[in-house]
């Protein structure tokens, strides 16, 4: 291995319809240290960096290590595009397209062709709409690696785990069992060790109801589920805090408390964080066999095709992905 090589990141653009490939192009302009590999249409590029008004050179990739990359360039693994792009339109027939790109990031990880992945947004409906059922590249990656994963995002303040994803609030309750939380909170407390180093981690649980269920009178998750798991994992030696009402877990007073959240579901507290730091927020995927961070923010329709995306958050996640890469090396 040559050691000056720089890390090779596979970057997928995800949504051609959405901000992804704009973004992309943004990035290649920044001066990273990275080897960046834009996995999707080369076309796609093209045309997005014509209308951010972007000048950028695309590179064939050829899988060598390279130990520098000039601002403003790009290498690209050309994934066919199944129809043009119409900037905030997504069209179910680049479906395939989007998971191909998935599948080439995720393989070429685990076979060790990349270092990382890094994500731009994907439109769900978009692939469920070409028949395909997709509910996140969580759930996708974790079923291609044969992986249990939990999704986690993080900002420079504040780290949230989820105990559930992406499916309806209406099966939140039933979707959270003794194994399953438990599983889940094995994977935050090995993955804040190896990925934050931190030795100790202390992990704040959320209740699923109002006040933590109120000792029973407001829902009885905590009592019957939720508090014997914390129990018995504190048995085992994890520091767990809770469970917390949600409502008051993130007030100053508590956030030294912590090293991270864990919320139940998925709009219990993504909102703290987007509403606080929606440009620095990484969502990253505990418990793969490889490192994958995405950004925060979706496909911004509204904004596609016009050059005005903010890249920050695919910034901070490529960072966070050189971070995880850096030490890895020197575990
Ligand atoms: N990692 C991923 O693939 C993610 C995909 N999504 C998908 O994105 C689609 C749209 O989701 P929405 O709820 O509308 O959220 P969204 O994040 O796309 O948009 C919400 C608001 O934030 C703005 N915004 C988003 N990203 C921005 C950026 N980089 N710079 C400036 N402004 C930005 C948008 O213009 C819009 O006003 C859905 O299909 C959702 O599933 C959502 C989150 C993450
Ligand atoms: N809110 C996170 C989100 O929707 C992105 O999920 P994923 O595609 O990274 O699984």
């Amino acid at each position: 291995m040559n050691a000056n090589a720089l890390p090779r990141l596979a970057v997928t653009a995800g949504e051609p319809a959405g901000v992804g490939p704009e973004l992309l192009i943004r990035l290649a302009a920044t001066s990273l240290a990275a080897n960046f590999v834009a996995v999707t249409d080369r076309r796609l590029l093209e045309r997005a960096a014509a209308r951010c008004g972007a000048a950028i050179r695309l590179i064939d990739d050829d899988g060598l290590p390279v130990d520098h990359r000039d601002p403003g360039t790009l290498r690209v693994r050309h994934v066919d595009l199944g129809a043009p792009e119409t900037p905030g339109h997504p069209d179910p027939a680049n479906a395939q397209h989007v998971l191909s790109t998935l599948l080439e990031a995720a393989d070429g990880c685990m076979a060790g062709r990349y270092d990382a992945v890094v994500t731009a947004p994907l439109q769900k409906a978009s692939i469920n709409d070409a028949g395909v059922r997709f509910s996140g590249h969580t759930e996708f990656f974790a079923e291609h690696s044969r992986s249990q994963v939990v999704m986690m995002l993080a900002s420079p303040e504040l780290r949230v785990a989820l105990a559930t994803t992406h499916l309806p609030l209406s099966r939140v309750p039933a979707a959270i069992t003794a194994e399953g939380l438990q599983k889940t909170l094995h994977i935050v407390h090995d993955e804040m060790r190896a990925k934050f180093a931190i030795a100790q981690p202390r992990i704040a649980v959320l209740g699923l109801n109002p006040h933590a269920g109120e000792d029973g009178h407001l829902g009885r998750e905590e009592l019957d589920i939720i508090i014997p798991v914390l129990d018995a994992l504190r048995a085992q030696g994890m520091t767990l805090i809770g469970p917390m009402p949600a409502d008051t877990a993130f007030v100053p007073a508590q956030r030294s408390r912590y090293d991270a959240v864990l919320a139940m579901y998925h709009d219990q507290a993504l909102p703290v964080l987007k509403s606080e730091a929606f440009d620095r927020t990484v969502n990253l995927t505990l418990g793969l066999p490889f490192i994958r961070t995405s950004v925060d923010h979706g496909t911004a329709l509204d904004l596609a095709g016009t050059g005005r995306a903010d890249p920050s958050s695919l910034i901070a996640a490529v960072t966070m992905a050189l971070d995880l890469i850096a030490r890895r090396r020197a575990a």
